[in-house]
Parts: structure tokens; sequence; C-alpha cells
């Protein structure tokens, strides 16, 4: 059976006045797939995500999501930037319940999907907690429970996991491979860490310097849980790391 297309970009062009940013760029992004994407600093790779939402009006070309251009009302979208964070007035339930009530999802499904959630990523113990009483990893936890509790169809992180140590990285990755593989939802995730794309990727897209263009997608097709010292994963990731020397 044929792969269901869920992204298209196609032709895609973003300028900011004078300055080309996105460079008559197209690609395709499969229905369930994880699209890992890194490129230099200031590439656009953000202004790629906000092009895909609609914060920003694409100069030229489209994006497509199921073949048509994105409907933040009709579209299951969500969200994850390295700053989100959770509603400090809210417990940890009513956090990961949050996308739930606005959609209005049935109170029993929503129990069950709160309880799903906080058990993957080891929460059910505290869910009475505010945030102010959690540390730094359970809040991430709960920022990832609260954007899969509504399995969106389509995921878009932009480095997430940046500004966080590695063991604690390692540890939130594998939960979210753990909450994609539940949920199948679409996800589009940038980094700039090589590791990290070829550690959850199942395609990793590299980008050019400016004006940004696709200068390669390989695919990454490991198993899970993926070991970052075997030759297949080093191997793959010396590819991605020759493909990344920018300058
Ligand atoms: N609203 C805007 N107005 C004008 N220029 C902008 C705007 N947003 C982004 N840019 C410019 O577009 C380029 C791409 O920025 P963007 O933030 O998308 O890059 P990035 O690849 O996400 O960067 P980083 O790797 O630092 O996260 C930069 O040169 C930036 O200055």
């Amino acid at each position: 059976m044929e792969d269901k297309i869920k992204v298209q970009a196609k032709n895609l062009t973003k300028r900011f006045g004078d300055l080309l940013v996105l460079d008559d760029i197209s690609f395709d992004v499969k229905e369930g797939e994880f699209l890992c994407i890194v490129g230099p600093t200031g590439c656009g790779k953000t202004t790629f995500l906000n092009c895909l939402t609609k914060l920003f009006d694409i100069t030229a070309g489209e994006i497509l999501v199921d073949g048509n251009p994105i409907d933040c009302k009709k579209n299951n979208i969500s969200y994850i930037l390295q700053e989100t964070s959770t509603m400090e007035w809210l417990t940890v339930e009513q956090n990961v319940r949050f996308g739930l009530d606005i959609k209005k999802v049935d109170k029993k499904l929503a129990d069950e999907r709160v309880a799903e959630m906080l058990e993957i990523v080891g929460l059910t113990k505290f869910k009475d907690y505010y945030p102010r009483q959690l540390s730094v990893s359970m809040i991430q936890r709960v920022v990832i429970a609260r954007a899969f509790a509504t399995y969106p169809e389509l995921l878009l992180m932009d480095e997430p996991y940046g500004q966080l140590d590695i063991d604690l990285r390692f540890k939130l990755e594998d939960e979210l491979v753990a909450l994609w593989k539940k949920t199948g939802t679409t996800i589009i995730f940038i980094t700039h860490n090589v590791e990290e794309a070829v550690y959850l990727g199942e395609r990793i897209m590299v980008l050019t310097n400016k004006p940004t263009k696709v200068k390669h997608i390989l695919p990454c097709e490991l198993e899970r849980p993926r070991d970052v010292t075997t030759k297949d994963f080093v191997d793959i990731r010396n590819e991605v790391t020759d493909l990344i020397k920018w300058w």
C-alpha cells in the first residue's frame, strides 16, 4: 500500500522584505512519520513551522495538510517549543486534560486519555501536584503528555530539549517515541543535535544555509530502542554530520 502524505511543502518560498529565507522548498511528510529537520542557525526552521501554521504568510508555493491548506479549527495540531511550559495554576492532571476540555471530549474518554498519558510519562502518582512542586524533568513530561492527550494528527516540535542535559534528554526521547507509537501522530521535530535526530527520526532532512534549500533527506531505519554505540547508528550520525558541514 502506498504511504499517505500528511504534509506537503510545494515550492515553498518565504521572504522577509529583501531577505530570502526559504528558497523554493519541496518535500513530503508521510502520515505517522517521525521526521527530524536539522539545519544551520537562522536557516529558517522556525519560519517553516510558522508558515505551516499560517502564523506567517507564504511568499510563494504552498504547504498542504492532507492535501489542503491547514485549517487550525479543523486540523488537530500540537506545537511544543523550547520555552513551552505548564499552566502554573492547574494541577498536573488538569494540565494534561486541558486540550481535551477545549475540544469538549466526552468525560469518560478524557479520563482514559489523561490516565494513559500520565502512566506513559510516569506521573500518575503526581497528578494532583502543581507545577511549582515539580522538577524540570517532570514539567517536561507534563508538557509532552498534554501535547499528545488529544492524539493530535500532527505534532510540531521546535528544539524542545535543546536546554536539557543528556541523561534527561534520552529519557524524554524514549517517552516521546512511546507516545508517538501509541498515538500514530505525525511528528516534525527540529533540532540542532545530530545525535538526537538519528535517535528519533525515521527520516532526517538536512537544510542548507540561507537562502535555504533541502540539502538531502536520509532514511534512518534503525531498530528501536536505538543504541547510539552501534555501527549503524554511528554511520548515519557521521553521514549527517558530513552533510551539515555548512562552512
Ligand atoms: N518576523 C520576522 N521578520 C523578519 N525576519 C525574520 C522574521 N522571523 C525570522 N526572520 C529571519 O529569518 C531567518 C530565519 O529565522 P528562523 O528563526 O526561522 O531560523 P531558525 O533556523 O529557526 O534559527 P535557529 O536555528 O536559531 O532556531 C533569520 O535570518 C531571521 O532573522
